[in-house]
């Protein structure tokens, strides 16, 4: 029997996606595309454009075979596409990715390596207390989501335990949607930053993101666990991510196990390039400045004593960069 090839056995690029894409057959023009749901060792859940009730089990066809493909992609897909159980479909074509977050190497995966793509926003879960909330934490997932072209969402849960305002004040200069949730009020604000878009949730164990995850996607919807059950239950179901449908349109993408993203290839300017108003001034930094701290170098603390930036806002970039180099 040939060896199935998986998820583990592809080497992760440097790059980010932009290899041509030589193999492409014309025979699959008419492919139908499809967005994946849910991955377990090699298997690929996917929802198809045209009936999107339906979920398809597929395998990477052979062009693909050194192709990453994770929750989120959008692909193209041919063969048997009913749905039926035990049947599988091919996976022939990956489109470009608009954003990409990766998982932390750890020590049973030494490959920093792709989770989720084309996601808008990152739900970053942070319980106000219980457990004690860790803004170097926080900090880590924001550099994620903008080296990974996401916006950041911050949902403090537990406010009914603790006021949110402390650690609300701390991101305020950062500019994006801060959201405090408790059992007794509805999620109007998060429903409203979440529907029609695509978005990852991610929190530590504890913080109370099941509980979110379950009040977000109503019951029905929860039988995305079916994915399992098609494509087979095992070592990887608890930290695959799966995404789930909202019920006014977008998708939640949970991801259970993972316990923080890869920060090993951001690269400063990433960063930075989410702070516009600070991205100006650092063109007149000597080449290579990455920021740190005030130096001779970098021209952002002038820019600040100068009147043209905000010294919280330099003070919170600071502090995201140094959160690259910190250990969780
Ligand atoms: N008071 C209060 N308790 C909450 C809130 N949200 C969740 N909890 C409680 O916190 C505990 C953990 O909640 P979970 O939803 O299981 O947290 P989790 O982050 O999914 O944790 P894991 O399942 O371990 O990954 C449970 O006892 C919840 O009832 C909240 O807003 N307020
Ligand atoms: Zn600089």
């Amino acid at each position: 029997m040939p060896r199935e090839l998986d998820e583990d056995d592809v080497r992760i690029r440097p790059g980010r996606g932009s290899r041509p894409r030589t193999r492409q057959r014309p025979d699959h023009a008419e492919a139908v595309p499809a967005v994946v749901v849910g991955v377990d060792r090699g298997r690929y859940s996917c929802r198809p454009q045209p009936w999107p009730d339906r979920l398809v089990a597929a395998v990477r066809g052979g062009s693909m075979r050194r192709t990453s493909v994770v929750v989120g992609d959008q692909v193209a897909l041919v063969g048997d596409l009913s749905g039926t159980d035990g049947v599988l479909a091919r996976l022939v074509r990956r489109e470009e990715r608009t954003s990409v977050l990766r998982r932390t190497p750890d020590d049973t995966d030494p490959a920093e390596r792709p989770i989720v793509a084309n996601a808008d926003i990152l739900v970053i879960v942070c319980a106000v207390t219980d457990p004690v909330p860790r803004p170097g934490l926080i900090d880590r997932c924001l550099v994620a989501a903008y080296d990974g072209g996401l916006a950041p969402v911050l949902c403090l849960t537990k406010a009914d335990l603790a006021d949110p305002e402390t650690i609300t004040e701390l991101y305020r200069p950062l500019g994006f949607p801060v959201v405090a949730t408790r059992p007794d009020q509805d999620l109007t604000d998060l429903h409203s930053l979440l529907t029609q878009r695509v978005s990852v949730l991610f929190g530590h164990s504890g913080v109370g993101k099941s509980s979110l995850v379950n009040r977000l996607v109503p019951a029905a919807d929860r039988a995305i666990g079916e994915v399992n059950a098609v494509t087979g239950r095992g070592r990887h179901t608890s930290s695959a991510a799966v995404a789930l449908r909202l019920p006014a349109g977008g998708m939640v993408i949970d991801t259970p196990g993972i316990r923080s993203f890869g920060l090993g290839a951001v690269s400063p300017a990433r960063v930075l390039s989410a702070f516009s108003d600070l991205a100006a001034a650092a063109a007149y930094c000597q080449p290579g400045c990455e920021h740190l701290a005030p130096s001779a170098d970098c021209a952002l603390d002038s820019a600040v004593t100068g009147g043209g930036a905000d010294a919280a806002r330099l003070a919170s970039l600071r502090r995201l960069l140094a959160a690259r180099a910190t250990p969780l």
